[in-house]
């Protein structure tokens, strides 16, 4: 059987988002893909209404698969090292979509946005009350973050698949972390990680002017 083929715990996902960052504040692509590909599996468990969503991930995480295996991976080992490969080689379309529609910092880029929504996801999710909705803290966090970059089609599906969502108790049970209070404190611990890595990121395709790739 499929060692990576076990049951979905949260946890495997937050510890993949730990080991990106290297000790000089590299972000380790291999461990990126992973915490998106175990984020993926957990999107799989909540239902079909999800599948446009895990589809467009799937997608994407491929396509940086085929890098970290590909005859150039040495310049993918960190998302540096991606971005300075792929300048230096006009591997990028940075104005219009053009030869490159697939880089690896379009992609990543999408991947990235989305790592905005999930790092204000959890953080509603943490701080939460037995009372709260998921449905409302995805949304809140989605309108926040992620939508700004959606058209109105995209937007309107969204909302829609956020109304199924299963409700706060169901949702901790298939993240697979034990009783809420560790969930709470696992969360509290992953949190600043993933904040680093998306600050980082964030900073490295500002200083690039990579911001807005098509
Ligand atoms: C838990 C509920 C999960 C809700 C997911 C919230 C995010 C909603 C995203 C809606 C994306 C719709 C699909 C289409 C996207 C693309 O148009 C668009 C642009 O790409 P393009 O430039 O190549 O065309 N793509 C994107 O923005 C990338 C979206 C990637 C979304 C991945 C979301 C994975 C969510 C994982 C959920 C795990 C939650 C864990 C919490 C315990």
């Amino acid at each position: 059987a499929d060692p990576q083929d076990h049951k979905f715990s949260l946890q495997e996902v937050l510890d993949s988002f730990s080991r990106c960052l290297s000790e000089s504040k590299q972000v380790y692509l291999e461990h990126y893909v992973a915490g998106w590909r175990g984020l993926v599996k957990f999107l799989n468990t909540l239902g079909n209404v999800f599948a446009f969503i895990s589809k467009d991930a799937v997608g994407k995480v491929k396509i940086l698969e085929g890098y970290l295996d590909g005859d150039s991976r040495v310049h993918y080992l960190t998302v540096q090292s991606m971005v300075q490969h792929e300048l230096d080689n006009q591997l990028v379309d940075v104005s219009r979509r053009g030869a490159h529609p697939d880089s690896g910092c379009r992609t990543l880029l999408r991947l990235h946005r989305a790592l905005r929504w999930l790092q204000l996801f959890l953080e509603r999710l943490r701080v939460s009350g037995q009372d709260d909705s998921t449905s409302v803290m995805c949304a809140d966090a989605y309108n926040q973050s992620l939508s700004q970059h959606h058209p109105w089609v995209v937007r309107k599906a969204a909302g829609l698949a956020f109304c199924v969502l299963p409700g706060r108790t169901a949702f901790f049970e298939v993240m697979n972390v034990g009783p809420e209070e560790r969930v709470v404190s696992v969360l509290g611990e992953a949190l600043p990680l993933i904040s680093e890595v998306h600050r980082i990121t964030e900073a490295l395709y500002a200083q690039h002017g990579l911001l807005d790739l098509p």
